[in-house]
């Protein structure tokens, strides 16, 4: 189906179509590539591209009916880009559509009304625009999955790459576990190639490329705002795990990821929604029940904090020199992108900060190029460090951990007096400093002590909290494979 660059693209009014149709998915295998098709009414037409180079396709029954369904999960959950530009009343599933030909089962309709809910949290927030009246999905019927494809088990391990500090993390757990792991991201930022060259292992790559039109309906009065991109990556990743030989996919989406920024009409609001343990556990229950059994998918750090990740990156220095956190450096305009931190958002204060109860300053200035902690990086600072304890406001829309966590950094780091010697209960916390903190006096740490942290220093329940971070959360751990468990514990426990 050829593009329509409609009149209507020039001047684009949400309010104008009563349909988002999912038209069909296409399967050009010579090319490894899937096309997934949408439109607006008749009026707008999406076409996404995702390809897997240098790989082929297989030849096995199985694996080519697994592909065929994960192609189809693909083209419902990366909908959710092209439904948002005017999120109408009513959605449409054609016979194309989806992994089942156009129909639902009861399971997936409800998966995909929380991700087009819940993981547009965000965007209906800041749109003020209630996403649970729109986009009504089609009846399920009682037909059910068919034969569901079985992978046969191979010991081999995908790991997603995301370009900052939790993948990588989430790779020395595999490795530790004695998994064959190979490496997998969603295009070629610069942090990823260069992590994953540092991590010496193989490289499977997929290119995602957005409906051009998206970009000519956002710059002619296209609603915009956040989707659950997780959900996206974690199924071409998918994929690339059946087509690479693996049966296990290992995320990095850590316990922190489940608290939600704030809750809006009943909505709660969470950036992170589908790096959440309520996503990963419905779409597991998807996959494994109904589209591919014999392929694992899980967040291998599901049991840890932001901090406790924070705490095992420290000591993986290989990596130091060459990761990237900030989102500024993964736009797709390389006109908008940054080549690195750019040392005024949350995510680079979040990662300044859960870094520093374990690196000096000068480490962290060769890492940030900047010490955001000694008032670099303008004014914003102040607030903005403030700002991810909920010292002031909701914790910001950004990948940062939890409110309590960034607390508990700040403590660890402004110690109790001018000269930064350990809050009570900081000897609780394993590798924390025993002695005076090094950033004791920097003006962002010393202004944050003075202005909120002091009078939490006579509070009990404050050095509990300081400690609570690091806990491993025992029903994650009880729920991971038995060769996992060991290696969290290694790679982040005490
Ligand atoms: C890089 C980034 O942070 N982008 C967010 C930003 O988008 P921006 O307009 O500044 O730049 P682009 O990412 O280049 O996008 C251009 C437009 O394209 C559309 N679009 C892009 C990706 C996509 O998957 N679908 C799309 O429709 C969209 O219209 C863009 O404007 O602001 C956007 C609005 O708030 C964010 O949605 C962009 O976030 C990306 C989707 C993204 O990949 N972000 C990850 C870095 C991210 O936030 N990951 C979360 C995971 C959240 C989850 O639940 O999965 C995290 O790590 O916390
Ligand atoms: N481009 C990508 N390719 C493959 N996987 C990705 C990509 N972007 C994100 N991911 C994966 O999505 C999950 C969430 O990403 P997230 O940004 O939290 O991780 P990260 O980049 O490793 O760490 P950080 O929190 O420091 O940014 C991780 O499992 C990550 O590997």
């Amino acid at each position: 189906m050829p593009e329509t660059r409609p009149a209507a693209a020039a001047s684009f009014d949400p309010a104008a179509f009563a349909t988002f149709r999912f038209v069909d998915v296409a399967i050009d295998e010579a090319s490894a590539t899937v096309a997934l098709r949408y439109a607006l009414d008749d009026a707008v037409t999406f076409e996404e591209t995702v390809s897997f180079p240098d790989v082929a396709w297989p030849q096995d029954a199985e694996r080519r009916a697994a592909l065929r369904r994960l192609a189809g999960l693909l083209h419902l959950l990366a909908g959710v880009s092209y439904f948002k530009t005017a999120a109408p009343p009513t959605i449409v599933l054609e016979p194309g559509a989806g992994p089942f030909g156009g129909r639902l089962t009861p399971r997936l309709r409800a998966l995909l009304r929380d991700v087009y809910t819940l993981g547009l949290g965000e965007f209906a927030y800041v749109n003020r625009l209630d996403v649970r009246e729109r986009g009504a999905w089609p009846a399920a019927d009682d037909g059910g999955p068919g034969d569901v494809p079985r992978l046969a088990p191979t010991g081999r391990t995908l790991v997603p790459i995301g370009g900052g500090k939790d993948s990588v993390v989430a790779l020395e757990v595999v490795q530790r576990a004695g998994r064959d792991a190979v490496c997998f991201s969603v295009g070629t930022a610069g942090p990823i190639v260069a992590s994953i060259a540092a991590s010496g292992r193989p490289h499977a790559l997929a290119r995602r490329t957005l409906s051009p039109t998206i970009g000519e309906v956002n710059a002619n009065g296209a609603l915009n705002g956040h989707v659950p991109v997780t959900a996206i990556v974690s199924t071409i990743a998918l994929m690339a795990a059946v087509l690479h030989g693996a049966d296990a996919v290992a995320m990095a989406n850590e316990r922190s990821a489940s608290e939600g920024n704030l809750v809006w009409q009943g909505l709660e609001v969470n950036h992170q929604w589908s790096k959440g343990a309520a996503f990963e556990a419905a779409y597991r229950e998807v996959l494994g029940e109904e589209l591919v059994a014999g392929l694992d998918y899980r967040s291998v750090l599901r049991p840890a904090s932001e901090l406790a990740i924070a705490r095992a990156f420290s000591r993986l220095e290989r990596y130091h020199p060459v990761f990237t956190s900030c989102n500024a450096v993964f736009r797709l305009d390389p006109a908008r992108r940054r080549s690195n931190w750019c040392g005024d958002c949350p995510k680079c204060r979040f990662v300044f900060l859960a870094l520093a109860p374990w690196l000096d300053p000068p480490a962290l200035r060769a890492i940030f190029g900047a010490d955001l902690l000694d008032g670099e990086g303008g004014p914003a600072q102040d607030d903005g460090f403030a700002d991810l304890a909920g010292l002031r406001q909701h914790k910001p829309f950004e990948c940062v951990g939890e409110e309590a966590e960034s607390l508990a950094a700040m403590r660890l780091i402004a110690g109790t007096g001018p000269d930064g010697a350990p809050v009570p209960g900081q000897e609780a916390v394993s590798g924390a400093r025993s002695g005076p903190s090094p950033w004791a006096g920097h003006a962002v740490v010393a202004r944050l002590r003075e202005e909120h942290l002091a009078p939490l220093d006579a509070d009990p329940a404050q050095s509990a909290a300081l400690l609570a971070p690091f806990l491993l959360h025992a029903p994650a751990m009880a729920a991971l494979p038995d060769d996992l468990r060991p290696a969290v514990e290694a790679v982040l426990g005490a």
